[in-house]
């Protein structure tokens, strides 16, 4: 199966090559595969939903894409790096160009708006001022002037722009998001989707979104779906 990239700011290429993956939990009979002999490719740049029901293996395979778990089997190449043999060095390099988007947001409740954007960078050494980017992405995500605010005081539309602006301070090539609409109502969750396809857009980043909302997986230029750790459909782009 392959999608590739539509609109603006693509690159020739795949970015994430995928080839029988596999990744299963536990022992003996309580294994639980929860990715199994999946093949796929995606394109720089694409915007990808995947669906599926509860326990189909969505958020194992944005772990996996993320480099939060190693596959157990299979090839996944993503910008020319297989995480399946990367050594600890390659795969810290590859988790650097990963955005991380979370349902429930995982903002730190002590720390300012400003600060929670900063916490990806704060142990890195990059080559642009980090205040200063963290203030102009929170600017992008519309929430100018309220950098001194604490979660706590923000609507949930207002902490996911938060974490939206974090998952990019680092440039990601690549931005997971695991239902990120998921805590929020219908309007805000399309809203949110959109300002994250526009960002991620700017960066030509390549975007797969897990969702079981049938709105949010339409506004992604096409929409895989998982089901017992497999894909079951084709990739084809929805009708617009
Ligand atoms: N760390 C783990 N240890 C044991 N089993 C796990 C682990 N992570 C996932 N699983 C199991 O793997 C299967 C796939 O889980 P996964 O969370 O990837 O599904 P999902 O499609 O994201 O589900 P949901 O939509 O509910 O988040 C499930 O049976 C789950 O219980």
């Amino acid at each position: 199966m392959a999608v590739d990239a539509e609109g603006a700011g693509a690159t020739a290429g795949a970015a994430i090559r995928i080839s029988g993956l596999g990744r299963s939990f536990g022992a003996g009979d309580a294994r639980i595969a929860a990715v199994r002999d999946l093949s796929l490719e995606i394109a720089s740049g694409a915007v990808v939903a995947l669906c599926g029901p509860s326990g189909s293996g969505k958020s194992t395979l944005l772990h996996l894409l993320a480099g939060i778990e190693r596959p157990d089997c299979g090839q996944l190449v993503v910008d020319g790096v297989d995480l399946a043999r990367a050594g600890r060095r390659a795969l810290l390099d590859h988790r650097r160009r990963v955005g991380l988007v979370f349902q429930r947001f995982h903002l730190l409740p002590a720390l300012s708006v400003l600060d929670n954007v900063l916490v990806p960078v704060v142990p890195l050494r990059v080559p642009f001022d980090k205040v200063a980017r963290a203030r102009q992405l929170l600017d992008a995500v519309g929430l100018a002037g309220r950098e001194s605010a604490t979660p706590a005081q923000l609507s949930g539309g207002q902490q996911q722009r938060v974490a939206i602006a974090r998952a990019l301070i680092g440039d990601p090539t690549l931005i997971v998001a695991d239902e990120p609409t998921g805590s929020l109502d219908s309007a805000t969750g399309v809203e949110i989707l959109g300002l994250l396809r526009r960002v991620g857009r700017e960066r030509s980043a390549t975007m797969v979104v897990a969702t079981h909302d049938r709105d949010v997986a339409e506004s992604c230029d096409y929409v895989i779906s998982m089901r017992d750790g497999r894909l079951t459909s084709d990739g084809a782009a929805l009708p617009a």
